[in-house]
């Protein structure tokens, strides 16, 4: 043995000293941190902190100016195939497709980690069972002949994770996929990426306002604010002295009923928008 790690070892994330920019405002400075193979890890912050430019970075289209970012030890850059990519802000799609043309348009149209082969009409059978394939995955086989716009939130979203399976991704990119959703359907959403991501044996960066839905889920947190990012397991990161020093304002983690409540006190206008502390919730 050679010692040396074959790509096939490599992590599915790596920041090496990585900085990002967008415009005047730096995202990230001189950050190194490794996401685990297999790993479900939960992306936290602030409004604006980043957490979707980040996932755009990972998918090569936020550039890096200082550092490397290597996803399963390649440089990142744009069409990697073992990214599957679910944006933050979807366009509405058509209410007349059924769930079935809805994944198609995926399989067809432009999307992260396919084979740039694959183009309509050439490989029927093949897209056909590869939509079977995530419509399985995803339990939507019910949903496959259903108008899209007859679905609920939690359907629609479904058929959206069933898009990101498409082209076999080795990791999965999801910004906000609970955002609208209600608490029951979160953990909903949240259960089934996890028992899909084991097995399947991919690793998962889930971006969300509320690290709840994913305790006991999620084996780490990423928490990015201020230019820094911390990765690590829940107990380790989500505390207050961490997250005082990461955001530069009084955090205070309470731990109650299952529940995790981080609230941020002071006049700090960022604060505020850090709050996952939701009554009601
Ligand atoms: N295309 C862009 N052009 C200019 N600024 C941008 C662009 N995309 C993002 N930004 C800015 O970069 C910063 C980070 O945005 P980003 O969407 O990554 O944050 P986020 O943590 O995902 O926020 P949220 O939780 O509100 O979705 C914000 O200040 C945002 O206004």
């Amino acid at each position: 043995m050679s010692g040396i790690a074959s790509p096939g070892d490599a992590p599915p994330v790596r920041f090496d000293r990585a900085t990002l920019r967008i415009g005047e405002r730096t995202i990230l400075s001189d950050a190194s941190l490794t996401v685990p193979a297999g790993a479900f890890v939960g992306v936290l912050g602030p409004n604006g902190a980043g957490k979707s430019s980040l996932m755009r970075a990972i998918l090569g289209i936020v550039p890096v100016p200082d550092g490397r970012i290597s996803v399963f030890g390649r440089p990142v850059g744009r069409g990697n195939h073992d990214i599957g990519y679910m944006p933050q802000f979807q366009a509405r799609p058509a209410p007349r497709l059924d769930g079935r043309s809805f994944i198609a348009a995926a399989l067809h149209g432009e999307r992260w980690g396919l084979p740039c082969d694959w183009r309509p009409g050439r490989h029927r059978r093949r897209d056909a069972a590869e939509i079977d394939r995530v419509l399985d995955l995803v339990g939507a086989t019910h949903l496959a002949r259903r108008p899209i716009d007859h679905l609920s939130g939690g359907e629609r979203q479904r058929l959206l994770l069933a898009q990101a399976l498409l082209g076999r991704p080795r990791l999965l990119l999801l910004d906000e996929p609970l955002a609208s959703l209600d608490p029951h359907r979160a953990r909903d959403v949240v259960a089934l990426v996890d028992r899909i991501r084991r097995r399947l044996g991919i690793a998962v960066l889930f971006s969300t306002h509320d690290l709840n839905p994913l305790l006991g889920v999620m084996d780490m947190v990423l928490y990015v604010g201020r230019g820094a990012a911390r990765l690590g397991p829940v107990d380790e990161v989500v505390t207050g002295p961490v997250l005082s020093a990461l955001y530069g304002t009084p955090v205070e983690v309470i731990r109650a009923g299952g529940r995790i409540f981080v609230v941020a006190d002071g006049a700090d206008a960022q604060a505020s928008d850090f709050s996952i502390f939701e009554p009601g919730r």
